[in-house]
């Protein structure tokens, strides 16, 4: 952790920096970000999880047929039956994995696939050792093993699914009537090994976690600018494509705010460089406001140049939201001595809307607001213009 922690300070607050400042050793992240984790190990375990499926039933037929040069006598037939009643719930398992539609039941059906060869497993173990105590119960360990590292369950769900299934093997044992001392020994070679596969599971789930805490942070720290948060002209420029597509599909119309604080240069010159990211920052809060709707977008474009991008009003309501924006900043009375516009911050907005569905270029919309803007600077700026 302290490798990160010098540069981490400079991108807090931040919720993947400040969870990584803070540490996660008990592997559990605060309640918002230990879900968003989940979502993301859902998705990235999910073809793990089939790859993992096969290979174990593969593995899972092969001690099966093992089972019929191991054992010779009738028992054997008991443990086909528990090998195929077995096999029947991984084949309902892989069904729904393949189908990818039950995402929500991605945990039980991977505890199930432990569960059902490790429980079923020690049955075998328990009813072979009745003829034969040399038979081989190290196999359970293989499915323990499956559950720290093959099927992409967490530390917790791994260690409490290995733990059922090595009661369940000392249950099955002692019905079975296998010496004591033998038993101690078989259970504790397994317990060694979960040992192992429990550090290992550990140290996995503990990268899983920092890495992806790291990619989110990074993502972050490529799309949005770090004085005030909102997007950067790059988020915008990607979302300005995109949401130009969607508002050409649904027969909507698009509208781009584009605001610039006047006579911010000689705001910087009277109160300082400082006190000017205080202003930007408090513009950001208020543009940021304004774009709350999921495809909304507040972005700050560089220097005192912001932009607002509004999904699917007219523009009579643009006009309208950014008439509100003017009188929000207003409404903060930041006092700004050397403005020849008022005796506070204000700003002036260029306001434009379009129909993609009509026609033309996305570039267009950029185009008429930027001239809007202009328009409203000249005409003596803290107004809007369409
Ligand atoms: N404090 C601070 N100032 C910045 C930042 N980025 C750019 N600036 C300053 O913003 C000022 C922009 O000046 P101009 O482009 O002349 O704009 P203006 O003074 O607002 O003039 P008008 O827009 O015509 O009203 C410059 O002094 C830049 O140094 C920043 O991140 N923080």
């Amino acid at each position: 952790m302290t490798t990160h922690q010098a540069w981490l300070d400079d991108v807090r607050p931040n919720p993947y920096a400040d969870q990584l400042a803070s540490g996660f050793r008990r592997l559990r992240f605060v309640r918002p970000l230990e879900r968003e984790y989940r979502l993301y190990m859902q998705d990235d375990a999910f073809d793990l999880k089939r790859i993992a499926l096969g290979v174990g039933l593969l593995v899972w037929l092969a001690f099966a047929a093992l089972d019929f040069f191991l054992i010779a006598t009738g028992e054997r037939w008991w443990m086909l039956t528990i090998r195929l009643g077995v096999l029947a719930l991984l084949l309902v398992c892989a069904l729904l994995l393949a189908l990818r539609r039950h995402t929500h039941l991605l945990v039980p059906l991977s505890l199930t696939c432990i569960l059902a060869p490790g429980l079923g497993a020690a049955a075998v173990v328990a009813v072979a050792h009745t003829v034969d105590p040399s038979y081989p119960y190290e196999g359970l360990l293989l499915i323990c093993m499956a559950a720290y590292f093959l099927v992409g369950l967490r530390l917790s769900e791994a260690l409490a699914s290995s733990l059922v299934v090595l009661l369940g093997y000392v249950g099955f044992e002692l019905l079975s009537g296998l010496p004591i001392p033998r038993l101690i020994n078989n259970v504790l070679f397994l317990l060694f090994g979960n040992l192992m596969g429990l550090v290992g599971c550990y140290l996995l789930e503990y990268k899983s976690r920092e890495h992806f805490l790291i990619s989110r942070l990074m993502r972050v720290l490529a799309e949005r600018d770090s004085l005030t948060s909102l997007h950067n002209r790059r988020s915008f420029n990607r979302q300005l494509e995109r949401l130009w597509r969607q508002a050409q599909r649904e027969q909507l119309s698009l509208a781009l705010l584009l605001c610039d604080i006047d006579h911010f240069k000689a705001y910087n010159d009277c109160y300082g460089h400082q006190a000017g990211d205080g202003v930007l920052r408090r513009v950001g809060a208020v543009l940021s406001d304004a774009a709350r709707r999921p495809l909304d977008m507040a972005v700050r474009l560089g220097g005192e140049e912001f932009a607002v991008l509004l999904y699917g009003i007219s523009q009579e309501q643009a006009l309208q939201h950014a008439e509100e924006l003017r009188a929000a900043l207003a409404a903060l009375n930041i006092r700004h001595e050397r403005s020849e516009t008022a005796a506070m911050v204000t700003m002036s907005i260029g306001v434009a809307s379009m129909s993609p569905g009509d026609g033309g270029e996305f570039s267009l919309l950029y185009e008429h607001a930027d001239r809007a803007l202009y328009e409203a600077k000249a005409f003596g700026r803290n107004q809007v213009v369409a």
